[in-house]
Formats: structure tokens, C-alpha cells, sequence
């Protein structure tokens, strides 16, 4: 018996792509930290209608981020990005107190996902520079983040105009991948 081996079979392996999707309320600033992730600077954003997708590289691991629409009529489409996701990055303006709590439900309702069983989320307390904005502490304690026991989550506060704290977001995120 002769086995044939292809060249392709003594290459090593593709380096595997880590699924992110960005999810949050309209105006939280999700675009706004996907294009700093990307160019390290601020763009002029306008509401995202559908999605936009980008890979990101940071030391070596590769992710491929969708940042996804949050206007309300959008919302009801988050779940058709869900497959296959290995991370939410959840992202909060910290100044909206009043639409806090939708925030929590839709946060609840996409750990509660079939789809997103294995994710781990990150939530980004965004908008810092916002005088009277709430901590990050405030939103951890009103979304009860400690009472999250089945999905692995961090949270971090940022501000995605200077790029302040979003690095340290996403070496949460490396450090997770080799965990799984
Ligand atoms: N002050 C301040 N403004 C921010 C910050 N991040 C984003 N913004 C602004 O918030 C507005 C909305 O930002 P986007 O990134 O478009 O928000 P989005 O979450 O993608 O919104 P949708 O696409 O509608 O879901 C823009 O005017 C941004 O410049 C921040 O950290 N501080
Ligand atoms: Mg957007």
C-alpha cells in the first residue's frame, strides 16, 4: 500500500482566526474602537447599517471582528452574526445612564444563546473622557456582572477617542485564547 503525501500536508497549520462580534447600543461607539483597533485613530463614524469587518493581529493571534449595528430596528439581527463567535465585546456608553438597562437585557438575552454558549465577553465601559460618566465598577454592579458564572467576562473601561484602556481589552482577549 503507498500513501501519497501532498506538500500541503508538511505545511503547518493556517494560524486560526478567533471570531469577535461588537455588539452594543446605537451611538456606544463600536465603529469608533474597531477602526482604532485597526489604525490606531479616530474616523468619522455614521450609524452602521448591517456591519463592518475587519481582521485585527496582535502578537500573532488573529481576530476577525464584526462590529454590528445597534440601533433597535438592528438588533433583532445580532443573532445572525452569533456562529461560531469565541467573543462579545460588549461596548457601554458610560454617559446613557437612562438606556442602561436595555443594555442589560440584550446582554442577558445573548448569554442566554445557544450560539454563544461558549463565548467570552468583554464589556468596555466607553466614553471616560464624559464628564459624569459612570465607572466601570457602577456598570459592572448594575449589570451584575459578578452573577455571571457560565461565560468568562472582563470588564474595562476605555475610551475609544484617545485608545485609552482598549489595549488592555484586547490582551484580555489574547490571553484567553490559549485557554480554550
Ligand atoms: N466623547 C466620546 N465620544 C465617543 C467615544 N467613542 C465614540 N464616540 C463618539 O460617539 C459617536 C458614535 O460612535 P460610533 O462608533 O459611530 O457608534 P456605534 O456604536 O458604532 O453606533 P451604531 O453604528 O449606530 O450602532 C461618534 O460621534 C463618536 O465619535 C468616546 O470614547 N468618547
Ligand atoms: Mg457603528
Amino acid at each position: 500500500m503507498s500513501v501519497v503525501l501532498h506538500q500541503s500536508d508538511c505545511l503547518p497549520p493556517l494560524l486560526s482566526e478567533h471570531k469577535v462580534i461588537i455588539v452594543g447600543l446605537d451611538n456606544a461607539g463600536k465603529t469608533t474602537i474597531l477602526y482604532q483597533f485597526l489604525m490606531n485613530e479616530v474616523v468619522h463614524t455614521s450609524p452602521t447599517i448591517g456591519s463592518n469587518v475587519e481582521e485585527i493581529v496582535v502578537k500573532n493571534t488573529h481576530f476577525l471582528m464584526w462590529d454590528i449595528g445597534g440601533q433597535e430596528s438592528l438588533r433583532s439581527l445580532w443573532n445572525t452574526y452569533y456562529s461560531n463567535t469565541e467573543f462579545i465585546i460588549l461596548v457601554v456608553d458610560s454617559i446613557d445612564r437612562e438606556r442602561l438597562s436595555i443594555t442589560k437585557e440584550e446582554l442577558y438575552r445573548m448569554l442566554a444563546h445557544e450560539d454563544l454558549r461558549k463565548a467570552a465577553v468583554l464589556i468596555f465601559a466607553n466614553k471616560q473622557d464624559m464628564k459624569g460618566c459612570m465607572t466601570a465598577a457602577e456598570i459592572s454592579k448594575y449589570l451584575t456582572l459578578s452573577s455571571i458564572k457560565d461565560h468568562p467576562w472582563h470588564i474595562q473601561s476605555c475610551c475609544a477617542l484617545t485608545g485609552e484602556g482598549l489595549c488592555q481589552g484586547l490582551e484580555w482577549m489574547t490571553s484567553r485564547t490559549g485557554v480554550r
